[in-house]
């Protein structure tokens, strides 16, 4: 038989027993979640269900009530969520008004800078920085933004914006990239390309999605865990998921479809 420990290796994140109440109102209650590695696992339910306040737990940016996080074997379940980015679990940016007259490279060498800042600060000479150049335009080529570069965050497409926000994040070289609503207003012709992106982004990493539009999370995700009242429904393939009758009404009694 094998072996508790062995199963939990296979995970790159696991939750156990989270709770979130706000006063007396459990908007997440008692949810165990276990992440493998290298999958893409979709977190979805109805509205309301208590997804992206269990995002927020997952990503360090509120405090559970009660429950353990644990992230590669390390418990950061009291841990900061910068201090959990710089240990690799990165929630993708949004971009902030900040960096909206930033052009579209100079978005990501920030974020470089803001990874290997610490070894770049030293360096004077503008040869020094070129390499970070050539990785900030490698990030680029790689969401197909290359030909967009110079061009004002600002100004880009609402689908180019997700597209650098993924580049800013995949800048500070994740093992577990969580992404919130990637398509979220989006319209059709955005919505492949950044399905694509996010497919490719995977590779050698695991990510974690909270994504409304089901279609896609049909066609990207491993594994799916839905949530309805703050607890855990069920997990399983999309198929699984999507033939439960408990999940189907879930979904009816709400305005989302399955
Ligand atoms: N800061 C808060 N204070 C009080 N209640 C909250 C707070 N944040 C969320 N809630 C409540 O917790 C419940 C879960 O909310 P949450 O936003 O996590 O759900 P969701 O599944 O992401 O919903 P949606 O699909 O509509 O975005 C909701 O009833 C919401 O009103």
């Amino acid at each position: 038989m094998t072996s508790t420990s062995d199963d939990l290796a296979d995970y790159a994140l696991t939750a156990r027993g989270l709770t979130k109440q706000f006063g007396g109102f459990a908007a997440v209650n008692n949810v165990d979640l276990s992440i493998r590695r290298g999958s893409i696992h979709a977190l979805i339910g109805p509205n309301g269900a208590g997804k992206t306040t269990c995002f927020n737990l997952l990503t360090k940016t509120l405090a559970p009530t009660r429950g353990t996080i644990i992230f590669e074997g390390r418990n950061i379940t009291n841990l900061r969520a910068a201090d959990v980015a710089r240990l690799g679990l990165v929630r993708s940016f949004q971009i902030s008004a900040t960096f909206a007259h930033l052009t579209a490279l100079e978005n990501v060498r920030v974020a470089l800078q803001s990874q290997y800042g610490k070894s770049f600060q030293f360096w004077r000479s503008l040869d020094a920085v070129a390499p970070l150049n050539r990785r900030a335009e490698e990030l680029l080529e790689r969401v197909g933004l290359a030909n967009a570069r110079h061009l004002a965050a600002s100004d880009l497409s609402y689908g180019k914006k997700r597209a650098l926000e993924i580049a800013t994040t995949l800048a500070l070289e994740p093992q577990v990239m969580l992404l919130d609503e990637p398509t979220a207003g989006m319209g059709h012709e955005d919505i492949e390309p950044i399905t694509d992106l996010i497919r490719e982004a995977a590779q050698g990493r695991t990510i974690l999605i909270v994504e409304h539009n089901l279609s896609v999370v049909s066609t990207l995700c491993d594994r799916i865990t839905v949530l309805q009242h703050g607890e855990l429904l069920t997990e399983g393939t999309y198929r699984e998921v999507s033939s439960n009758p408990d999940v189907i009404s879930a979904y009816m009694g709400g305005v989302d479809e399955l």
